[in-house]
């Protein structure tokens, strides 16, 4: 049996395809490359560089590869570039993943898992969010995101394939043994751009917005560390494959950490007092996200190993240096 991992070579999908090899899975990825790297995708896995909208594509990869699962991450995950362009996140989001289910059903694929996001709670104001929040996306991010989760639904009525929507909160930290990370130059994400600035490869953070009414005045988010995620759709798969009813599932801790309690850990961890400006908020930031997550632990029995902010950072830091080395080595090259 083999997991086609659509965008496997980028930052979550790249761990999912670690993960099952390790666990001794045969493994097709399908990226575009368009955010991720092919020096991502390990070897024994086979890398496909195209776009998971390419029905034909996408026919022929289920035909040839007696592929059983999918695990579709491929997408695009900037709020503020969906804001600014709408139809290309429900071009790529939406439409190709109607594409990508049509081929799941015409090659009676079984079991689907699906990356989708707290985005789609939009800025609720129940803390923790359960699975049962009304849903609100407030970006086309977001929206893109839910529609594919009413498809999927929809479709695992209507044909013999069940899914696993499993909605992160915030992603961070690397690979425990160094193997990947986040790799993204033009990343925007709170615990990358601190990692940055604490190695000089940036010139401090800024802080957008300490006036939320939260207890310093930062937003509050619930960071879960990649692996632990990656345990979650390994649970996910071994579930549905036993016969397991389709499911949704918050990932993350239960539990919030705030902007200035994040930079802080970054600046303990690093040894580095970089600049920390507080600036204006960012448009379409929740003030807080915290992950009800009793859900996952009770019918996937997820047992987080790594919930640990200091030990994140660490990865993340750690991740951040071989990059900056590896870009310096491929420079060198070039000479
Ligand atoms: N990073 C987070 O904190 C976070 C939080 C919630 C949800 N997610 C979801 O997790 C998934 C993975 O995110 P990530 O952080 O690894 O992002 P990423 O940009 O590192 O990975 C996305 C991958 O998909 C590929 N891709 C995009 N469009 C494609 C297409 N049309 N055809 C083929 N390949 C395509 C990219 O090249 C890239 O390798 C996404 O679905 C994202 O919405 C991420
Ligand atoms: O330079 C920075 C970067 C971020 N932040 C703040 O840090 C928090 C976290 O921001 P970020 O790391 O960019 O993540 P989010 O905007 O919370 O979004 C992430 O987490 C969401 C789920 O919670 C997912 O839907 C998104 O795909 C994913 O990018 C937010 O309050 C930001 O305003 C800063 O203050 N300065």
């Amino acid at each position: 049996m083999t997991v086609l991992v659509t965008g496997g070579a980028g930052y979550i999908g790249g761990h999912m395809v670690l993960a099952l090899l390790d666990a001794g899975e045969q493994v097709v990825v399908l990226d575009n490359l368009s955010t991720g790297f092919r020096w991502a995708v390990p070897e024994a896995a086979k890398l496909i560089i195209g776009d998971f909208g390419d029905a034909q594509l996408v026919d022929a990869i289920l035909a040839e590869h007696g592929v059983d699962a999918i695990a579709h991450f491929a997408a695009k995950i900037v709020v503020p570039e969906s804001v600014a362009d709408p139809i290309a996140y429900y071009h790529n989001n939406t439409a190709k993943a109607l594409s990508l289910l049509e081929c799941a059903v015409r090659h009676k694929i079984k079991h689907f898992i699906f990356s989708s996001t707290a985005a789609v709670y939009g800025e609720p104001e129940i803390s923790p969010i359960s699975e049962q929040t009304p849903l609100a996306p407030i970006n086309p991010y977001g929206r893109s995101k839910l529609m594919v989760e009413w498809m999927l639904q929809d479709v695992a009525k209507a044909h013999d394939l069940r899914f696993a929507v499993l909605r992160y909160f915030n992603v961070a930290g690397a690979d425990p043994k160094g193997r990947l990370g986040q790799s993204s130059p033009k990343a925007t994400h709170l615990i990358k751009v601190a990692v940055q600035a604490a190695l000089g490869h940036r010139k401090g953070v800024d802080v957008f917005g300490a006036d939320y009414p939260t207890r310093d005045g930062s937003c509050i988010r619930d960071y879960i560390q990649v692996t632990d995620l990656i345990d979650a759709h390994l649970l996910a798969l071994a579930h549905l494959r036993k016969g397991g009813e389709s499911l949704t599932c918050n990932c993350g801790y239960g539990r919030g950490l705030s902007v200035l309690e994040v930079v802080d850990v970054v600046k303990q961890v690093s040894g580095v007092k970089f600049d920390v400006r507080i600036s204006g908020r960012r448009p379409g930031d929740p003030a807080s996200l915290v992950a009800g997550a009793d859900r996952i632990r009770t019918m996937l029995h997820w047992t987080p190993r790594h919930d640990d902010v200091g030990e994140i950072v660490r990865q993340a830091l750690d991740w951040e240096r071989r990059l900056h080395n590896r870009s310096i080595e491929a420079d060198r090259q070039k000479v």
